[in-house]
């Protein structure tokens, strides 16, 4: 069995170990062993667990699973020279991992926060001798789909590295929508769950704009509330996310 070396034992780095556990053997490397404790007994299974200090990365494959402001730090506490360096480090280039990190190779991945349920949309780019490796490794936590470029990975962080904030905020509005037309809350919530289940199966195979005309009648209730939502201009206020979520992942 493969051994995969978290750096990190946060949120990202405990869905990414759920769906690796089976196939892959575990390591993980953090500050505070009370919170690699946590970590090992929410996987629920025995990890090889270790504190940062002097940690050696000598030849390992490292999944990188700490806050984008953490690399300096991280970085001087390791010692020896990883095989290749996963990172899931919004923003973080590979020119700057490669400046902290001792690494032969370099791969940037961005999944998402379904990847605690297996269904992570997860891109990735970098040293195109992984493209097969980090494929097998991310699909064990859903989608992955290889990009040419950096800035092509820094598009598709605002899009669904940050996408399910975007869809949250729509899920909530539409239940506080029908909750002030009078229908109670857990009716309400449990309708808005079947309404995103039924539309995440259906988007699948259908374009956009044709499921919207699939929807609306002529004269109906679609096109009184699509309408309200263009003169939101909820379209551009989504348009204008991506483009200041990819601004500021060029930043971080
Ligand atoms: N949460 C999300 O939906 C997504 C997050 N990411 C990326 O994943 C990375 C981790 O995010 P989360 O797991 O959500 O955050 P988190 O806060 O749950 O985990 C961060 C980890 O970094 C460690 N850490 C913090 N400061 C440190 C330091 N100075 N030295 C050593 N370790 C330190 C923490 O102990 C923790 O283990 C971030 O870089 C983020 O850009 C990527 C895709 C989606
Ligand atoms: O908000 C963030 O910076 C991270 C990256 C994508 C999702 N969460």
């Amino acid at each position: 069995m493969k051994t995969i070396t978290f750096i990190g034992n946060g949120n990202m780095a405990l869905s990414i170990a759920e769906g690796l556990k089976e196939n892959y053997k575990i390591e993980v490397v953090g500050r505070d062993s009370k919170k690699l404790d946590a970590f090992e007994q929410k996987l629920g299974l025995h990890v090889e667990k270790s504190l940062l200090d002097n940690y050696n990365i000598e030849q390992k494959t490292v999944m990188l699973c700490v806050k984008p402001a953490n690399v300096e730090e991280v970085s001087a506490k390791l010692q020896g020279k990883a095989e290749i360096l996963y990172s899931v480090l919004a923003g973080t280039s590979i020119e700057k991992l490669k400046n902290n990190f001792n690494t032969s190779a370099v791969v940037r991945a961005m999944p998402n926060l379904a990847a605690s349920v297996g269904k992570s949309m997860t891109t990735l780019t970098g040293d195109t001798a992984y493209k097969e490796e980090s494929q097998t490794l991310f699909s064990s936590i859903g989608t992955t789909r290889w990009l040419g470029s950096e800035k092509e990975i820094d598009i598709a962080t605002a899009l669904a590295g940050s996408g399910p904030a975007y869809l949250a905020l729509i899920a909530e509005s539409l239940t506080d929508g029908a909750v002030k037309q009078g229908l109670k809350r857990d009716d309400a919530m449990a309708i808005m769950r079947g309404l995103f289940d039924g539309f995440g199966t259906l988007i699948q195979d259908i374009h956009p704009a044709l499921l919207k005309d699939g929807v609306m009648s002529p004269g109906g209730t679609t096109a009184a509330g699509y309408a309200a939502l263009e003169q939101g201009n909820v379209r551009n206020a989504c348009i204008e996310a991506i483009e200041k979520a990819y601004k500021k992942a060029v930043e971080l």
